[in-house]
């Protein structure tokens, strides 16, 4: 499969971070183009990745193999019915939240051939994880395709029902943004327990990342982990015990219904028409 070439269109957060992560894969700068609606911006990436950036996203819908869709899903409907036709055997990848595979075809053409795929910021340093679901027209070359682009940048998992990738979006999609909650709030604790805010910042770092590395490459459970820190009559038993009376794991999954219930009100007020409930409809 030679390798294609893949416009984005809107070069914001996610964009820099699937291309910064793409590029330290060693992807040449020259298969990878963009475009935003802001010149400042499109500058901004061009100077940063040393690859191509402007401000036509017809351009770069005509000059790609896969575009890849990375503007907010506010922005997704005007942006997809101002495209060109598309070019035979292109990939279309949408990484909006909340705008389904339908609101796009309908949008883009009932042919499109469409990967739905929800990514998340790490990939800037090509630790990312996504989860994939492709509509009837992707072709086993360009679920490859696809893969390729998000493996380069982390891992990717394929999801048989496209309604999943609101939860992905709730786990893993908006997850960063949780453990960087957590790193925030611990910071700060261990500033109040009278540790300077530096080294109460690098404490909760390196735990956090040792955390995470030892649950990935171990093979017992995060709860046995857990067990293993927390010695009887000790201090994590402490921590742990307040934890639980305060309901935790509660306050986790709201928070998390919260996200994926944003996910699918999203899909009613942005998506196709077609996607309204009766109820909606007048
Ligand atoms: N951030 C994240 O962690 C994740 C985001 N996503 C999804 O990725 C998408 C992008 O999010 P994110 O990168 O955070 O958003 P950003 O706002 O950072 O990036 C979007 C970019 O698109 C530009 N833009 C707006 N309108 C147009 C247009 N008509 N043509 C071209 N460019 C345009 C924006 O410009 P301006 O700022 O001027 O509007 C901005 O530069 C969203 O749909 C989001 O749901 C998915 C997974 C994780
Ligand atoms: O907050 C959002 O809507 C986007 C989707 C997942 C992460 N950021």
């Amino acid at each position: 499969m030679s390798a294609p070439v893949i416009g984005f269109i809107g070069a914001g957060n996610m964009a820099t971070s699937l291309i910064g992560g793409m590029l330290q894969q060693n992807v040449k700068p020259a298969r990878l183009l963009a475009s935003d609606h802001n010149p400042e911006q499109a500058a901004k990436l061009a100077r940063q990745f040393g690859i191509q950036a402007h401000t036509d996203n017809a351009r770069l819908a005509e000059d790609c193999d896969v575009l890849l869709l990375a503007v907010k899903p506010q922005v997704m409907q005007q942006v997809c019915r101002a495209l060109p036709a598309r070019k035979p055997g292109q990939l279309i990848i949408s990484i909006a939240a909340g705008i389904d595979c339908r609101s796009l075809a309908d949008w883009l053409g009932t042919d499109a051939a469409i990967v739905r795929c929800m990514p998340n910021t790490p990939s800037l340093r090509r630790q990312g994880v996504s989860g994939l679901f492709a509509n009837a027209n992707v072709s086993a070359t360009q679920k490859q395709q696809a893969e390729q682009i998000l493996n380069a940048v982390g891992i990717s998992l394929w999801l048989e029902e496209e309604q999943l990738i609101d939860a992905v979006t709730a786990v893993s999609g908006s997850g960063p943004a949780y453990f960087f909650y957590l790193i925030e709030a611990m910071t700060a604790a261990g500033e109040q327990l009278g540790l300077p805010r530096d080294t109460a910042e690098r404490l909760t770092l390196f735990t956090a990342l040792g955390a995470a590395d030892m649950a990935v490459h171990s093979d017992v459970d995060a709860s046995e982990l857990r067990r293993r820190v927390s010695s009887p009559g000790g201090t994590t038993e402490q921590a742990i015990k307040s934890f639980a009376n305060d309901d935790f794991p509660a306050i986790i999954a709201r928070g998390m219904q919260a996200a994926s219930r944003r996910a699918a009100e999203l899909a009613v007020e942005l998506g196709s028409s077609d996607n309204a409930t009766s109820e909606d409809t007048p």
